[in-house]
């Protein structure tokens, strides 16, 4: 199903396409991912990365399509997780056991924890360099981003950085490189950097503004999932640079479950009182839709809207998972405000207002209850609240 694609003289991208997966450690993947591996032709020959373990003899097989593999001199494990370590050791067999697997320090000890004793490892310096003939390699430390392995492998002549899971998207099409996907490779970089890299934004800002400043000229960036950026490697970095930033635009997303539809009822009215301020709105049903989609869209939102009935005396269930979820990502500079209905004792308001708070968001509404089904008045509310909260978002942007 894939065959090796040379993506410079000498250097081949020869990972895995896992077509049909579409829960990726529950991350909705509706185009499947790519495991991506790459082999580097010099007197010393390279592997950067493997794929996940079910792939190790697809990678096998297409390292065989343009060299034995036993001819490989040096495995570099830019990243531990398992979908690019896990055929490591299957990978290593055939390879030659005694040959080298060169890794981060963290990568050193996380390597050992889930291969004991199976692997030559040696761990490399930030800023280190090995020379392959040719080329040179050089190694940077990009810790917790978005492992504490995590390192990037930098090729200097030919101008390629190696980026980990970094930069990379969840996509399993048939396009190799950003130039023959077009426009919709962003919705699937912002997808990944929404669920997976979020969290360590600032170390993002700081590993930009290093790489600025070093002048590190990068020419083509080939991430671990999804295409390679070759025509145009400056705009996902400037793209990293806005997310990481975390301004917002003029966007609500409002997330909201219902029992008996009255908290859905006011969920439209107070999504019609925001769009009646011009500012953008995304309604989202949490039982509808899949908590990496309503984080794809928190990414770039400035206020978070959640409405949730009472249930129980609390909130319910899939809202608390979602909002578990987007807690973890840690969305930084964020509105937020709290509605719903109930039947008797109401918690939900205050519970979600707590988590905002837990969430450090800026709570900009005191939130709105309203008892089991709302009529005219109770919707003339939640529409006036609506516009209080674009007005909020109005100012902010
Ligand atoms: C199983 C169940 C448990 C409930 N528990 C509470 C509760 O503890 N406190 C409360 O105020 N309302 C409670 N309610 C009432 C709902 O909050 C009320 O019916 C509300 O209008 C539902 O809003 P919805 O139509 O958006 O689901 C409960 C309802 C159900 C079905």
């Amino acid at each position: 199903m894939f065959k090796p694609v040379e993506i410079a003289p000498g250097i081949y991208s020869v990972g895995c396409r896992d077509w049909d997966i579409r829960d990726f450690h529950g991350y909705s993947t509706y185009e499947g991912t790519s495991y991506n591996a790459f082999l580097i032709l010099d007197e010393k020959n390279v592997l950067i990365d493997t794929v996940k373990k079910e792939f190790a003899q697809e990678l096998l097989d297409n390292i065989s399509k343009i060299i034995d593999p036993s001819d490989i001199d040096v495995v570099i494990s830019n990243h531990t997780e398992m979908d690019h370590s896990g055929a490591l050791t299957a990978v290593m067999e055939r390879i030659g056991k005694e040959k080298t697997v060169l890794c981060s320090k963290m990568g050193l000890k996380n390597l050992n924890s889930h291969f004991p004793g199976k692997l030559n490892l040696r761990a490399v310096d930030n800023g280190e360099e090995l020379n392959l003939g040719k080329r040179t390699l050089a190694f940077m430390e990009t810790k917790m981003l978005h492992w504490p392995d995590s390192m990037f492998t930098y090729v200097k002549e030919d101008k390629i950085l190696f980026s980990s899971d970094a930069f990379g998207q969840h996509y399993a099409g048939d396009c190799a490189f950003d130039d023959e996907i077009g426009d919709k490779v962003m919705d699937h970089a912002a997808k990944y950097y929404a669920n997976i890299l979020l969290n360590y934004s600032s170390r993002v800002q700081t590993l930009l503004k290093s790489v600025q400043e070093s002048g590190l000229e990068i020419g083509m960036i080939c991430p671990d999932h999804g295409v390679i950026w070759r025509d145009n490697p400056g705009a996902i970095i400037a793209r990293y640079d806005e997310w990481s930033k975390q301004d917002g635009v003029k966007k609500a997303v409002i997330i909201f479950d219902t029992m008996w539809k009255s908290t859905a009822t006011m969920a439209r009215e107070v999504a019609k009182g925001i769009e009646s301020r011009d500012v953008h709105v995304r309604l989202m049903n949490t039982r509808k839709c899949h908590r990496s989609d309503i984080m794809t869209e928190v990414l770039d939102a400035k206020a978070l809207v959640v409405g949730s009935p009472t249930l129980n005396n609390g909130i319910f269930p899939v809202v608390a998972d979602v909002l578990t979820y987007i807690k973890g990502l840690k969305p930084q500079n964020r509105m937020a405000a709290a509605f719903g209905s109930y039947g008797w004792s109401g918690e939900s308001v205050k519970i979600l207002n707590r988590e905002f708070e837990a969430m450090k968001m800026d709570v900009i509404h005191e939130g709105l209850k309203i008892q089991y089904v709302p009529d005219e008045a109770d919707l003339e509310k939640c529409f006036v609240m609506g516009q209080a909260i674009a007005d909020k978002i109005l100012d902010a942007c």
